[in-house]
Order: C-alpha cells, then structure tokens, then sequence
C-alpha cells in the first residue's frame, strides 16, 4: 500500500534577484514498510526535497499525499507531525535519556496524550541495542552513536507514518552508520515508511533508490535488502512493494 505520494514537486528559490529551480516535476510514491534511499550530488536538493515533503518550506508548484488524503486538507502542524523529519544533527536537549526520549509528549502538539512508559521505553531501547543504557543516563554521557540511536528512536516513538532521515548517520563510524540503518529498518514496520538521505554505500537496507541530478529525481529498485537480526511488531517480513514512481524534467538550477 502507498502511504506516501509526491506528485509534479518544483521548488525554486531566489538567487541574485532571479528564480533559481532546484528541482522541477519531481514525483515519487513510498511504500508501506519499506525504507528507500535518497542519494545525488552535494547541493542538488535532497535536503530541501525532504522539507519540501514535510511541509517545512513552501513549494511552487506539486501535491502531496498521505494515505491518499492531499496535504492541503491536513493542518500544517499535524502535516509534520505525521511526516516527520530527523535532521542530521541530533537536537537533544541536556538532561537524560527519558527526557529526551518523553521531549515530543512536552509537546503542545501533543498535548492531552499520555508519553510512553518507561517500560516502552525501555522496550524501544533494547531493540536499538541499548539495553545497557539507563533511562535515567545523562545524555552527555553518550557516544555520538548513541546519540544518533537515541534521537531516531524519539522520532520512532511517536510513530509517525513517514520518517524522512536527513544523513543521520553521517558523522558516524561505519558500525554505527550500520546499526543506525538495521535499527530503521526494524522499526519501519507495518503503518510506516522511511525515505533517508545517505551518503555511504548503500548498506542493503533500503527497497530502492530515488536519485536527485540535475534537477530531476529518478528511481530504481534496489537488488535485494540485508536481513536484519529481529522482526519489528506486525511485520511480515521484506518489505512489500510495488514500483514507485520518480519522474522529473531535465534541467538543474537555472
Ligand atoms: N532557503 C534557501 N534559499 C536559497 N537557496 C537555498 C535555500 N535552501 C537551500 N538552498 C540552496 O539549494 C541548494 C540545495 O541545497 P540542499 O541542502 O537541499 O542540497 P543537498 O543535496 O541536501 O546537499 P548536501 O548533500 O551537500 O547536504 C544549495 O545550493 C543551497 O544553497
């Protein structure tokens, strides 16, 4: 099932008194439980595709789609709650893991909800391979790879159906950059999709990759994915899939 759709996607921005596209027409479509990559150029715009799709910049022209319903009947705020981007740097604040891990339930967006427990907590970070890492720890006290774990597991945590991953692994050691991406892949299960920005080789975790170039996106399957050591709840498997569309017209920055 489609949970996620980007159609005729534009956004420009000005450059020296004139309208620069950056990309143009770009379309793509994200499959339920299943993770893709996004790769392409320093600076072709897979940043600001990302936070074109979360609504976080405006655009010049394109629709967005999730679960079938058009963005413009979600309100802003609940757009961006239900596609939530993980910027690069890990934005924790100091104090410890539970504080960060409970930060999006401080929340006005999620006012009236009840955080989750500290045995879900818990719970999220064994499987992130954490379980040696007290709720109760100071968040200084982790390692960058730990960090990186602790801020995608809060994002995780409030189960948005579309995670878009900005490079989260990108100031990582390649076994963390690896366990970063077996830990999304475990989690995107069942109600949820990912589409990350990587600049590493590709690490089989991904169903296929979409590629931003010279102002256009495209798509291609990706030839198998990695097994992963667990199964996320309600999961049956590898992803299911059907062939995303990407589309794009030719023509970079101008
Ligand atoms: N608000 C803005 N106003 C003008 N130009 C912008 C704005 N935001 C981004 N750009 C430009 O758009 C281009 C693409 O930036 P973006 O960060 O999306 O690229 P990227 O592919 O993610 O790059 P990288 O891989 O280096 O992170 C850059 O040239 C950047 O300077």
């Amino acid at each position: 099932m489609t949970l996620f759709r980007a159609e005729g996607l534009t956004v420009s921005f000005s450059r020296a008194g004139e309208r620069a596209v950056l990309f143009e027409n770009a379309a793509l479509s994200l499959e339920e439980a299943a993770v893709y990559d996004l790769v392409g150029p320093s600076g072709s715009g897979k940043s600001t595709l990302l936070r074109a799709c979360a609504r976080m910049i405006e655009r010049d022209g394109g629709a967005l789609y999730l679960n079938g319903a058009p963005s413009d009947a979600v309100a802003l705020t609940k757009w961006r709650r239900q596609v939530c981007l993980v910027p690069q740097k890990p934005s924790l604040v100091s104090g410890t893991v539970r504080d960060n891990l409970v930060l999006p339930w401080t929340l006005k967006v999620h006012a009236g909800e009840r955080p989750p427990s500290d045995s879900e907590l818990a719970n999220l970070l064994d499987r992130a391979a954490l379980g040696d890492v007290e709720l109760g720890r100071d968040v200084s006290q982790l390692s960058g790879g730990q960090l990186a774990r602790v801020a995608l597991l809060r994002a995780f945590a409030t189960k948005p159906p579309v995670l878009l991953l900005d490079e989260v692994d990108a100031a990582l050691d390649p076994d963390s950059a690896r366990a970063i991406g077996r830990l999304t892949r475990l989690l995107v299960g069942e109600n949820m999709t990912c589409l990350r920005i990587r600049h590493r080789a590709a690490d089989g975790f991904a169903a296929g990759t979409f590629e931003l170039k010279d102002g256009a996106l495209s798509y291609r399957e990706n030839p198998s994915q990695a097994a992963i050591g667990g199964s996320a709840p309600g999961r049956t498997g590898s992803a299911r899939q059907s062939a995303p569309v990407a589309a794009g017209r030719e023509g970079g920055l101008r």
